[in-house]
């Protein structure tokens, strides 16, 4: 034992030398423990409680986060943009300011995805049917669904009017490619909630106008009806717009009051004005695209996207039920006849353990040591 020990002293000196200041290290390295275990502190934490650390989902760490942080606008100091001015900003990105739609559908959707994942994590809603329009709001779910194919959830793709042109062809060529499977209107199931945890409505967006026309009218109907006949005992679908909950005028918003309600609506650009209608608890903002100039010309008031995010919380976030969060660990205890030998082996098991969890500063450790009667 006592060589195990010395080895664990000499172990926690090299260590503190690396991470405390000096005047700290030296009162550790001076300490003469009795028994001694060393581990990064996340880890040694729950195993002296008789835990195991449990390596869940990143994005569930990072959800909770932005859940945290985001950034509670008033969404009176956002600018909403009327039909005429969405597509006038367009034209301007894709004619005097170089970009092709190829590359803005592509920030478009990839905003779509990430915000998808800050709310919806793949453990729980994998299964995710993107219903795409005919324009350009359906190619944004096209590539939507391939950056959530990345984040490991399970597209599938409803398709009914494709458009023929080279981009759209090679959005279909990627996804097949994934195996991502298209569904024809005749191989939609009935229930669709019975199928999917997540319907993304990629149908229409701000060149929409006047009444919806076969088949996308039927295929808003089915979207809005999930809400109706919505069993409430059972976990219904999430349904996430894109820029425009589908049917909805531009502007007005749900005209007849009996359009689609979407759970999430990930605004593009800017928001449209009939965003100030939208009552679901999710609303984002993406499309981190929008130079100086164009916000100068329209006199765009948009938040500041944290960090390298691609989207960003706008409107309240949901109340979060805090009990919600906590997790129940259930493993093993931490058994001596467990414990590796070689302090520094263990250590280095602690370590892996850390590194492969993907946590952040897994050399962070904490050391704690006992008397002989077991007291710290
Ligand atoms: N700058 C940006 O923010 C970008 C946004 N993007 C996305 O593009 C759409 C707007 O795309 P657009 O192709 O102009 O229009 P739509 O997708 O809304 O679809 C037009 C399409 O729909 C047909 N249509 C119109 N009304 C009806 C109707 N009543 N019934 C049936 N069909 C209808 C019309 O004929 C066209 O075929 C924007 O919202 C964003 O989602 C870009 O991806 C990137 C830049
Ligand atoms: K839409």
């Amino acid at each position: 034992m006592l060589p195990l020990l010395r080895k664990a002293k000499r172990m926690s000196c090299l260590l503190s030398q690396t991470l405390l200041p000096s005047s700290a290290a030296n009162s550790v390295c001076n300490f003469k423990p009795t028994h001694s275990l060393i581990a990064p502190h996340h880890l040694l934490l729950p195993r002296l409680l008789g835990l195991r650390p449990k390596i869940g989902f990143l994005g569930s760490v990072r959800g909770m986060a932005t859940k945290m942080d985001s950034i509670q606008q008033n969404p009176e100091a956002i600018s909403y943009l009327n039909q005429k001015e969405a597509a006038e900003i367009d034209e301007i990105l894709m004619g005097p300011l170089g970009f092709s739609v190829d590359q803005l559908m592509e920030l478009a959707g990839l905003s779509v995805a990430a915000a998808i994942a800050e709310v919806y994590r793949p453990s729980e809603y994998s299964r995710v049917l993107t219903i795409c329009g005919p324009g350009n709001n359906g190619g944004d779910g096209l590539v939507a669904a391939r950056h959530l194919y990345h984040f490991g959830y399970k597209p599938f793709i409803c398709y009914p009017k494709r458009t023929a042109k080279p981009l759209y062809d090679g959005l279909v060529t990627q996804l097949e490619s994934l195996s991502v499977p298209f569904l024809s209107l005749e191989d939609l199931p009935k229930d669709l909630s019975d199928s999917f945890d997540i319907l993304v409505d990629a149908i229409f967006g701000f060149s929409f106008h006047g009444s919806p026309r076969p088949p996308f009218d039927d295929l808003i109907q089915r979207l809005v009806s999930l809400k109706i006949n919505g069993d409430t005992h059972q976990k219904s679908s999430a349904i996430i717009s894109i820029d425009i909950p589908s049917g909805w005028h531009v502007e007005e918003g749900d005209l007849s009051g009996e359009g689609i309600k979407p759970d999430m609506l990930v605004s593009l650009t800017a928001p449209k004005l009939c965003a100030k209608r939208f009552s679901g608890s999710h609303h984002f903002l993406g499309g981190r695209f929008v130079p100086p100039s164009i916000r100068n010309k329209f006199k765009l008031q948009l938040p500041a996207y944290p960090g390298t995010s691609m989207c960003i919380r706008i409107g309240k976030p949901p109340k979060i039920d805090i009990s919600s969060l906590r997790e129940n660990y259930i493993s093993p205890a931490l058994l001596e006849e467990e414990v590796v030998a070689d302090p520094f082996d263990q250590f280095q098991k602690w370590f892996d353990d850390a590194m492969a969890a993907g946590l952040k500063e897994p050399n962070a450790m904490a050391l704690s040591t006992t008397g002989k009667d077991g007291k710290p």
